[in-house]
């Protein structure tokens, strides 16, 4: 197969001035192993058919995310359907935000380029960064490899996610979200 192409945008990014993010004091040490955020999360919980995804800080403020690819997750026999790889680069972008910033946000926008297919049995390793905070907007991106931290780049991702109060969760969500998020072993206290 030829080389993915490097990139096939056209907008800049991130699309406004930003800040540079400056990670939050309390934000995880290189090398930790990332609290699940809810255990009911599609992405990241103990929840049958969901990713089951787990993410590692690491340095440079780069945080390290891993989807396993099962039948589970097929969209066309054999390969990882679309909108799951969405899901996936959704939670490691949440992660990077969230983890990093320690500010609660939630997905306002998020853009993936599918360069290869991802096949079932394949595990995708995705590097996702905080690029640019303005105000209560938040800009990541993501890169996911074939196989390995150095294979072949299969999906990038960018997305804008916007901070909200944790009433945004109560509120539209569920009125005890907050006692729910508490009740998630290890997860960071809101
Ligand atoms: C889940 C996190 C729990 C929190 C726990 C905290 C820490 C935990 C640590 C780690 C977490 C770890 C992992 C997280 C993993 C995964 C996360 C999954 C995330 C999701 O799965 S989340 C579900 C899907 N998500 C939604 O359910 C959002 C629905 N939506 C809304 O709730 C509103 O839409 C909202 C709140 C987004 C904005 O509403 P709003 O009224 O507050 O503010 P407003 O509209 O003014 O937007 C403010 C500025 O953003 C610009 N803006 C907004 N949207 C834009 C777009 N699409 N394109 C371009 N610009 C956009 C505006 O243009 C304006 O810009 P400006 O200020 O410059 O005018």
């Amino acid at each position: 197969m030829s080389e993915a192409p490097r990139s096939r945008r056209s907008t800049p990014w991130p699309p406004v001035d930003t800040e540079s993010p400056a990670p939050h004091p309390d934000a995880p040490r290189p090398g930790t192993k990332l609290a699940v955020h809810y255990d009911q999360c599609f992405g990241c919980g103990d929840v049958e058919g969901g990713l089951h995804m787990r993410s590692t800080m690491g340095e440079h403020a780069l945080v390290h995310s891993q989807f396993a690819v099962t039948e589970a997750h097929q969209g066309a026999p054999g390969l990882a359907h679309g909108g799951l790889l969405a899901c996936a680069f959704d939670e490691a972008l949440g992660s990077a935000v969230g983890n990093l910033l320690r500010r609660p946000a939630v997905t306002g926008k998020l853009e993936t380029d599918f360069l290869r297919p991802v096949p079932v049995g394949s595990t995708l390793f995705i590097t996702a960064k905080v690029d640019g905070v303005a105000g209560r907007k938040l800009y990541a991106s993501a890169e996911g490899r074939l196989g390995a931290e150095d294979g072949s780049v299969a999906v990038r991702a960018r997305a804008l996610f916007v901070e909200v109060g944790f009433e945004h969760f109560t509120t539209h969500g569920d009125p005890d979200a907050l006692t729910k998020f508490r009740q998630t072993p290890d997860q960071i206290n809101p």
